[in-house]
């Protein structure tokens, strides 16, 4: 059995019940083949893949707090530091009810790579609970808050571990934790991002997941002698990162006609209306349902089917495994000519085959929407020098870092003979730099 095969059949067996981590090392696993064979002996005598995809550390705790019912609710954290080699580990919170350790390990260990293809020096970590925001008060998300960190604290630091939001973290829950965490350790340091811009936030970091996969998507399809302008857009998700790419696809010129949240989706053939779906998702925290009572002539549906709708790219920015074999299909039947990833592993892996075979560029999260964690590392460094960049500085640092990502994984994928395959381009690229720091490092 090759090493590769090897590996993957041991992650399999060692973490039973743990799908979409499973998944995650496959996908990494298969595209590194090529890499991994010409360095075979040296690779199994480290044992280099089980410590790739063995988390340096994993953390699990109890979360209780009280319900505006003066009921106790107990719900469980986990963090898991999964690659320090090139940086402090960095990396999300997901609150959701969904989370389990599986899911957080997936995560992670698309962090790190995603974390390397920055070019920035952060390592991967992930982290959430099973904790549901949806319908809570304000004073029962603080309370939860402020319990998750009363434990987190003790693993975390500026130049430890520095964590982030992800689904159902958002800048209100980066204040409460940021406020607890200052609270127990009595240290202003830059132990967060995402935070508020009057406590240490960076600007453009609330747009910058967005933004930048629109930046990444613009230049994959200039080196394939396409414009961006001009083209409408799926986009699925109605949080921060779908709103955000909504927003930036505006302005480079494409035209946005759909998103989703858990509930259903809406088609506006006219363009999606930013202000309104703002105003539903980040002022009033409602469904997605609410949104033909701003715009009557849009359709609105129940349950999943937005990638039926005709478009010439799609960009899914909701969750994982959201774009699967038949929605693939029903994209290549509408001629769709990429699709790039806002969110984390959206699309499943026969999905992902069935639309690289049928000619459809096709650019991974880990690539696509790093834009986010680079902004976050780029609010670290202002952090660290106690001073605040403008707007237009972090947003052209931004752009850069995505232009820079696309060609060195594009000039990964050419190197090992696969041009165009940009999913085994920002697998060996992001790769590439993990390994050489873990072998600078010794046995560690
Ligand atoms: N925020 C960031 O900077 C980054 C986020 N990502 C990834 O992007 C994706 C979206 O994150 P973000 O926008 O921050 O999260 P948000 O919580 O802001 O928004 C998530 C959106 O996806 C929908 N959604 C979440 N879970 C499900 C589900 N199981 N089924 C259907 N719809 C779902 C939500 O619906 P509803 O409104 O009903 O809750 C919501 O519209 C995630 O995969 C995340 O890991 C990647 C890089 C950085
Ligand atoms: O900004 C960060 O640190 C993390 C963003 C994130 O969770 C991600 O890239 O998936």
């Amino acid at each position: 059995m090759s090493y590769v095969d090897e590996v993957i059949a041991q992650v399999v067996e060692k973490n039973p019940v743990q799908p979409e981590f499973h998944q995650a090392v496959k996908e990494v696993l298969e595209s590194l083949r090529v890499v991994v064979e010409a360095n075979e002996e040296e690779f199994r005598k480290n044992a280099l893949l089980e410590r790739l995809t063995n988390p340096e550390r994993q953390i699990m705790f109890r979360v209780p707090w009280v319900d505006d019912k003066g009921q106790v609710q107990v719900n469980t954290g986990f963090r898991v530091q999964f690659n320090s080699a090139i940086g402090p580990y960095k990396g999300g919170l997901r609150f959701h009810p969904s989370v389990n350790l599986g899911i957080i390990k997936f995560l992670g260990f698309e962090q790190v790579f995603k974390n390397s293809l920055t070019g920035l020096p952060i390592g991967g970590g992930k982290g959430g609970s099973d904790f549901d925001p949806k319908g809570k008060s304000d004073r029962e998300i603080m309370a939860f808050c402020q319990s998750f960190m009363t434990e987190l604290y003790r693993h975390i630091g500026a130049d430890t571990d520095v964590p982030a939001g992800d689904i159902g973290v958002g800048g209100r829950e980066i204040g409460y934790l940021y406020g607890q965490y200052k609270r127990i350790r009595g240290v202003y340091e830059g132990v967060l991002t995402g935070k508020g811009l009057t406590y240490g936030g960076s600007l453009a970091r609330k747009e910058a997941t967005g933004y930048g996969l629109l930046y990444m998507t613009r230049e994959m399809l200039k080196e394939n002698g396409i414009e961006l302008a001009g083209k409408t857009a799926i986009v699925s998700g109605a949080g921060n990162v779908a709103i955000y790419a909504i927003e930036k696809a505006y302005q480079l010129g494409a035209k946005p006609v759909t998103a989703t949240d858990s509930t259903g989706w809406i088609y506006d053939p006219e363009g999606v209306d930013l202000e309104a779906l703002k105003e539903i998702k980040e002022v009033k925290r409602a469904r997605l349902s609410e949104y033909t009572k701003y715009r009557p002539n849009a359709e609105y549906h129940e349950g999943k089917g937005v990638w039926s709708v005709k478009a010439d790219i799609a960009l899914p920015c909701a969750t994982q495994n959201e774009l699967q074999l038949e929605d693939a299909k029903a994209l290549v039947a509408n001629g769709v000519i990429a699709v790039c990833e806002g969110a984390n592993m959206p699309t499943t892996l026969e999905a992902t085959q069935y639309l690289q075979e049928n000619g459809v560029l096709f650019v991974p999260g880990k690539a696509a929407n790093a834009g986010g964690v680079a902004t976050s590392a780029l609010e670290m460094s202002q952090n660290s020098e106690r001073l605040s960049w403008t707007f237009e500085e972090v947003d052209a640092k931004l752009q850069q870092i995505m232009i820079n990502i696309f060609h060195n994984l594009d000039d990964a994928a050419k190197k090992y003979g696969k041009a165009g395959n940009y999913v085994v381009g920002a697998n060996i690229a992001g790769f590439e730099k993990v390994v050489d720091a873990m072998n600078a490092q010794g046995i560690v």
